[in-house]
């Protein structure tokens, strides 16, 4: 048994994987607050993450646990955990949709010597969903907190230290930093200077490790809390895409996956450094020794969950009424940037419904844009992809809105390309057991996937070619109006 513990935005997920079996024995999951505020903060507190882990992991079944032999842990990417000597936190967890720090990206880029020498050196833009500019803000912001830093980590590298006592940062979550110089895998001593020219910011980043091999195991009063045997082997983990990335076979080149969770990304597997001169894709490491191109976008259940709140509808009302209205939604546009944007770039957008008359406005219509808006906003990525030779023939799906039949089958028409859903929705938490499994047999990664992972024939999709044609028409049209919300929020 292994156990894949996944730290997302909207939830900790924790699912036992029976390997012998190949099959998920358990899975749980449990709700996790977030500070918003007007001016583009998103926060969490490091602790609500260790209170959701261990409510989680206390509800799979006590004999599972018991026979488990190794952990990995997946979480949302990015974020700062600002850790100090005693092993506190010291300051609220900036999250990877806090957009609060588009001064210090602008600081940060003009230091390094602009946007184009970043993408060339260092394979990524400085944008504020990246951790670079989490640490200058905290300078300016919380200087207490900076002075005491004492190691910089990301989320799911903050749940490896409680679980193991190691401060370290694996390969593929590193290089959502912006400071890794993701060809050499090494940190960049000119972007760490370009963060702070009056400290050696070098000193309190991790060391960086592989995913080869284990970082550590369970700390005993750990084990015991969790209901775990002793002496557990825990895998480095790494970031939710990177983890999703392995719980859908996406770890051999011409694979590519879509996650539709609180962001949408559309990413790829590589077996050398894609950098997209227009900045577009980022230039990510895998957890699996190779490249992980990635475009993301900020808002896809976001969108969807505002509309459905503020119309109280369920999930199962939802997608009756998107079910319902036609493709298109009668030319209503949702223009979904409510948490700012990343992809295009533009932190202090906000969202829009757009076409609007007596003859559409419906709670269908709404509905059906907010999830259409989220489809849209990664098919821009697919000429991204292919523009640096990432060629695709197929996509697999993944995150909580691959369970909406009616959403599945929008990703096949929009990107016009067959779909594949996984017997597992949870891609990120399943990667996590499956690395831990990957690196405790010792076997080769893609015969462990091959063997483990299984598809659910009932629920792929094929593009139907009206609806391709149709799309590419309301795409354009989306395009249009997004052009409006650039020119207002830039
Ligand atoms: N049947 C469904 N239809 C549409 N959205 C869904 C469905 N089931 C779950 N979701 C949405 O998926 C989201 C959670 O996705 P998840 O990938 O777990 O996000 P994260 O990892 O960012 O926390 C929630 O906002 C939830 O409403
Ligand atoms: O910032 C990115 C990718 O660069 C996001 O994809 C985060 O990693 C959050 O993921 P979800 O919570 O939406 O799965």
């Amino acid at each position: 048994m292994y156990l894949g513990i996944d730290i997302g935005t909207q939830s900790v997920k924790a699912l036992l994987y029976d390997l012998d079996r190949a099959t998920v024995h358990a899975t749980s999951s449990e709700p996790l607050p977030l500070r918003s505020d007007r001016d583009g903060t998103r926060e969490q507190e490091a602790s609500w993450w260790i209170v959701a882990l261990e409510a989680c992991v206390s509800r799979l079944p006590e004999a599972g646990r018991k026979a488990i032999r190794g952990v990995g842990v997946s979480g949302q990417q990015h974020g700062l955990v600002p850790l100090g000597s005693a092993d506190q936190v010291l300051a609220p967890v900036k999250l990877w949709c806090d957009t609060t720090t588009e001064q210090q990206c602008g600081e940060i880029t003009h230091a390094f010597g602009g946007r184009e020498r970043c993408i060339k050196s260092v394979g990524n833009a400085i944008l504020p969903g990246y951790t670079a500019s989490k640490i200058r803000w905290l300078k300016q912001h919380r200087p207490a907190a900076y002075d005491a830093l004492a190691t910089v980590l990301l989320p799911h590298d903050y749940i490896n230290f409680w679980l193991t006592g190691e401060r370290v940062m694996e390969y593929g979550d590193a290089s959502g930093t912006g400071l890794l110089d993701i060809r050499k895998r090494e940190w960049h001593s000119k972007m760490l200077q370009a963060v702070d020219s009056e400290r050696a910011l070098a000193e309190v980043m991790p060391p960086l490790v592989g995913a080869e091999s284990p970082i550590g195991r369970l700390r005993n009063s750990v084990a015991e809390r969790l209901g775990l045997p002793a002496d557990v082997s825990v895998s480095s983990g790494g970031g939710d895409n990177m983890m999703a990335a392995i719980g859908t076979g996406t770890v051999v080149a011409g694979r590519m996956t879509v996650s539709l969770g609180t962001s949408a990304t559309l990413f790829s597997s590589a077996q050398q450094a894609v950098i997209d001169s227009a900045g577009d894709i980022a230039a990510f490491c895998s957890s699996t020794g190779d490249w992980l191109p990635l475009l993301c976008t900020m808002n896809c259940t976001v969108a969807t969950e505002l509309t459905r709140n503020a119309l109280n509808l369920s999930l199962e009302e939802m997608e009756e009424a998107v079910a319902a209205a036609p493709v298109g939604a009668e030319g209503v546009v949702t223009l979904p940037f409510f948490n700012g944007e990343r992809t295009p770039d533009l932190p202090r957008g906000k969202g829009c419904v757009l076409g609007l008359d007596d003859t559409n406005y419906s709670a269908g219509n709404l509905l059906r844009s907010a999830m259409e808006s989220a489809v849209y906003g990664l098919r821009s990525g697919l000429d991204a992809f292919s523009r640096n030779h990432c060629r695709v023939d197929s996509l697999r799906l993944t995150g909580g809105g691959s369970i909406s039949a009616v959403w599945r089958q929008m990703v096949a028409d929009v990107f016009n390309l067959p779909v594949t859903v996984q017997t597992c929705d949870e891609g990120a938490a399943l990667g996590a057991a499956l690395q831990a499994a990957w690196v405790d047999s010792g076997d080769g990664l893609v015969d462990l996937l091959d063997a483990q992972l299984s598809v659910d024939e009932s629920r792929c999709c094929l593009p139907s070619p009206q609806r391709t044609v149709a799309y590419n028409e309301h795409y354009d049209s989306y395009r249009r109006h997004a052009e409006v919300a650039l020119q207002l929020y830039t």
